[in-house]
């Protein structure tokens, strides 16, 4: 993963002149962005950390295992947001963990927390380093000094219960990581993400991540069946049968804890084999309303997808769902729905037809295979798009919200108005990715004309857009997580006494508040 962009250099692409020439007629882009520094130019803020709290994380992993070189600090100095891209364009000093520490085994992890406990140092755990909503900045909350905790050594395929259908995955395996090690052995996970490609077993868990096939496999957190976590006051083995009424599910504490209450180490997933056939079908709905209104009723029909998804007019025309045909002439008129369906033949077939039913009855003419598969041919490259809109004098960032469907229509009325005004001009297009039977996410991409200070702009468009969704019923994350950047909204979203229950289990877990200071509770 490069340290100032998405994922390999190789497949960073520069935009075509036809793309540029629209960013110029549309949103006003004139030139090139200056560019960034270069890694070596890049100035650190010098390592807080002593010889003597060096020796003592040493003592705890070897001394190997930690780090305080600039190199190593500065790929762990925040995320993948676009706010952490035009961070690290700065020729000012940048903030960056002290050190980076990688633990091998869980009694590593509990000994580099008790050294951080006992030598007032915070711990940010590092998974792939794909947080857009800054999960992984360097605070160090009063505390001396910070240290990335990189697990990217807990990188096996621990069990596979072939009878039960579970595996018991390392925290610090990759998305296709973990996915080879299964098909291996003829099984999937199916969490597959826009980020699939660098982020981690653990950080799904502790994002409550949720990926394209969630319609047929479910989101990250509905697959996991048991979690280890590390935390400084003991290691909670959860999740002990498949079902259970003895008491609240601790599990759910974890999820979604963003390494504010412990690390997790390992994950127990439900899993099934390898599908035998996958089917594609493409649809085209006259407005958004109509395709919106169709997917409810598959949803609710549970006709059984395995992806479904539906693109705006905005997203459609500029072919954003088939990343390939960007800027090209419109594929498809309308707004673009893609169907797959995964499985055994004939089970397939008989979702496919009913979910082709319901479709057609909702107001869809079906477009054959060819956009459908063209979506998953591109489907992990968009985010190089970002960068080289970057580059090319272009802001474009995202965010995501979730509800009922009866609120959809004014969440997103409310949310486009509060991003274009807050940035004249731009362009702002939606889609529903992840569906449920009471609701849906829905999925904003802005992009402007990147102009003067575009951090502070983009934050007070975030904030417009942020207090739009809560003042129409919508959630702050539907997966992308609170962070350090969905922080000011939390007490909106769960209330005092949730806050104050959050607050309540952290000082139980972590009583110095070492773990991951500055995210998720306020
Ligand atoms: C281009 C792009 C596309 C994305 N698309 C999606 C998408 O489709 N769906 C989606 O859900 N998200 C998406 N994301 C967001 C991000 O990929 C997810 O939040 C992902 O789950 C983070 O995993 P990670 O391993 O990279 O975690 P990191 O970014 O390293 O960490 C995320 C948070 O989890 C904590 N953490 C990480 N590992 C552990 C652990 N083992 N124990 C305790 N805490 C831990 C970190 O401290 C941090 O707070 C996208 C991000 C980018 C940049």
């Amino acid at each position: 993963m490069k340290w100032d962009a998405w994922g390999d250099p190789a497949l960073a692409k520069e935009l075509s002149a036809d793309i540029k020439g629209l960013l110029a007629a549309a949103l006003g882009v004139t030139g090139d962005a200056a560019p960034g520094p270069s890694a070596d130019e890049v100035v650190l803020h010098p390592s807080r950390l002593s010889a003597e709290d060096l020796d003592a994380l040493a003592g705890a992993v070897g001394k190997e295992h930690v780090s305080a070189a600039d190199a190593d600090r500065l790929p762990r100095a925040g995320g993948k947001s676009t706010p952490d891209l035009l961070r690290r364009r700065s020729r000012e000093a940048q903030d960056a963990p002290d050190a980076v520490v990688l633990p091998g085994s869980e009694q590593e992890v509990a000994a580099v927390l008790a050294v951080c406990a006992e030598r007032r140092i915070a711990v940010v755990p590092f998974g792939g380093g794909t947080s857009v909503v800054g999960g992984l900045d360097p605070e160090r909350g009063g505390l001396a000094a910070v240290v990335s905790l990189d697990l990217r050594r807990f990188d096996q395929l621990l069990d596979l219960d072939e009878t039960s259908g579970e595996a018991v995955l390392g925290a610090g395996l990759t998305g296709p990581a973990a996915e080879e090690l299964l098909a291996e052995r003829g099984w999937e996970l199916g969490h597959y993400p826009q980020s699939f490609r660098y982020a981690t077993i653990g950080g799904f868990a502790a994002t409550r991540s949720s990926g394209q096939d969630s319609a047929g496999y479910g989101r990250f957190d509905e697959m996991v069946r048991g979690l280890r976590v590390v935390t400084p006051a003991g290691v909670l083995d959860l999740g002990r049968a498949p079902a259970s009424a003895a008491g609240p599910d601790l599990r759910q504490l974890f999820l979604g804890s963003e390494g504010t209450l412990g690390v997790i180490t390992a994950v127990r997933l439900r899993v099934h084999p390898l599908p035998a056939v996958k089917a594609y079908e493409a649809w085209s709905f006259p407005d958004f309303a109509t395709g919106t209104a169709a997917l409810r009723a598959v949803e609710q029909q549970g006709t059984g997808p395995t992806v479904i998804r539906l693109s705006d007019e905005a997203e459609t025309m500029i072919n954003l769902a088939m990343t390939e045909q960007i800027g090209g002439a419109p594929a498809v008129s309308g707004c673009l729905a893609v169907t797959v369906f995964e499985g055994a033949a004939a089970q397939v077939a008989a979702r496919q037809q009913l979910t082709r039913d319901a479709l057609l009855a909702a107001g869809g003419t079906s477009l054959g295979e060819g956009p459908a598969r063209a979506w998953e041919h591109g489907r992990f490259s968009a985010p190089y798009l970002r960068d080289s809109l970057l580059a090319a004098g272009a802001l474009c960032e995202t965010l995501e919200t979730a509800a009922s469907w009866s609120r959809l229509p004014a969440l997103r009325a409310a949310v486009t108005e509060a991003l274009t005004g807050a940035l004249p001009g731009s362009l702002v297009l939606c889609h529903v990715s992840h569906v449920y039977p009471t609701g849906a996410s829905l999925y904003f991409t802005v992009v402007a004309a990147l102009g003067e200070d575009p951090l502070t702009r983009w934050g007070a468009a975030k904030r417009a857009a942020g207090d739009a969704i809560l003042r129409t019923g919508g959630t702050i994350s539907h997966h992308h997580a609170v962070g350090a950047d969905h922080r000011p909204w939390m007490t909106e979203e769960i209330g005092d006494l949730g806050v104050r229950i959050l607050r309540a289990v952290k000082a139980e877990l972590d009583p110095a508040g070492i773990l991951n200071p500055g995210k998720l509770i306020p």
